[in-house]
């Protein structure tokens, strides 16, 4: 999968896409990350990429044709057709869902704005759609941009080891992670550690595991568990929690 960049801090977003996970999915090939510079194809003698917003008003807008310019070289990057992103706080909510979406894409461009964002025209004219990473106020896209990097490079096939992959299931059928414990078995200040886990019975560990994820899940984002339909066992190891969690 090959995703292009259009920001002005481009260093950022190369940088962030170049460790852990999605590097390693770069250097094996599993992803290609292009970074766009809009600044490179402003006209003018200034390089300007922004402009006074028409009504008047504090802050700047980004110019439609550097962003324009940008989209036609990625376009002509490479044959594939480009599924083009705007990141932005009016966009739809990022989920997991949307991820998987993308990672089935042959190519995605990400717009990251600046200033107070882009020309609405090219918002109509250029992009696909509109996405967001979270209702906070920001200085830029490019945080939502690595964001959709990480999240859609990771389920490159291939990108990940058999840890990282159970980490993703555990999410990607919708509930939150249960608890992890490491040493020491007994901590002087903590305590120890429960004990189901230090049993060795596999088929009691994964139980208490599932059970843990549907109870933390149920406690800290019940919205969650509208979303989806628990089968039996998984409903009833949450009875369970709920039955314990109230006593
Ligand atoms: C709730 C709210 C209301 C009004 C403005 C802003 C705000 O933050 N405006 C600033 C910009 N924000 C983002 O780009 C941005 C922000 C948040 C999530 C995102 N997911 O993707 C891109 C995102 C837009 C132009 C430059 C940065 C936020």
């Amino acid at each position: 999968m090959r995703i292009d960049v259009v920001s002005l801090f481009p260093d950022f977003v190369r940088q962030s896409a170049a460790i852990g996970v999605v590097g390693r999915a770069q250097q094996r090939e599993l992803l290609q990350v292009e970074t766009w510079n809009p600044r490179d194809f402003a006209t003018d003698n200034y390089r300007t990429v922004d402009g006074r917003p028409f009504g008047g008003g504090p802050g700047m807008v980004m110019l439609i044709d550097p962003l324009r310019a940008a989209l036609a070289a990625i376009r002509e990057a490479a044959p594939e057709p480009v599924h083009v992103i705007y990141l932005s706080p009016q966009g739809a909510r990022l989920t997991q869902k949307k991820v998987e979406a993308l990672a089935g894409m042959p190519r995605i461009a990400l717009i990251c704005g600046r200033y107070e964002g882009v020309d609405e025209r090219l918002i109509e004219h250029e992009v696909d759609e509109e996405l967001s990473i979270g209702d906070y106020v920001l200085s830029g896209g490019e945080l939502g941009a690595a964001v959709i990097i990480d999240a859609v490079g990771r389920l490159q096939e291939g990108a990940l080891n058999d840890a990282q992959s159970a980490q993703q299931d555990s999410f990607s059928d919708g509930l939150l992670d249960c608890p992890h414990y490491t040493r020491p078995v007994h901590h002087d200040v903590w305590g120890g550690v429960p004990e189901v886990l230090l049993s060795g019975d596999h088929a009691a560990i994964r139980r208490w595991r599932r059970k843990q994820s549907l109870g933390r899940t149920w406690l800290r984002r019940p919205d969650l568990l509208t979303q989806r339909a628990l089968d039996d066992e998984s409903r009833a190891l949450l009875d369970e929690f709920r039955r314990e969690y109230t006593r």
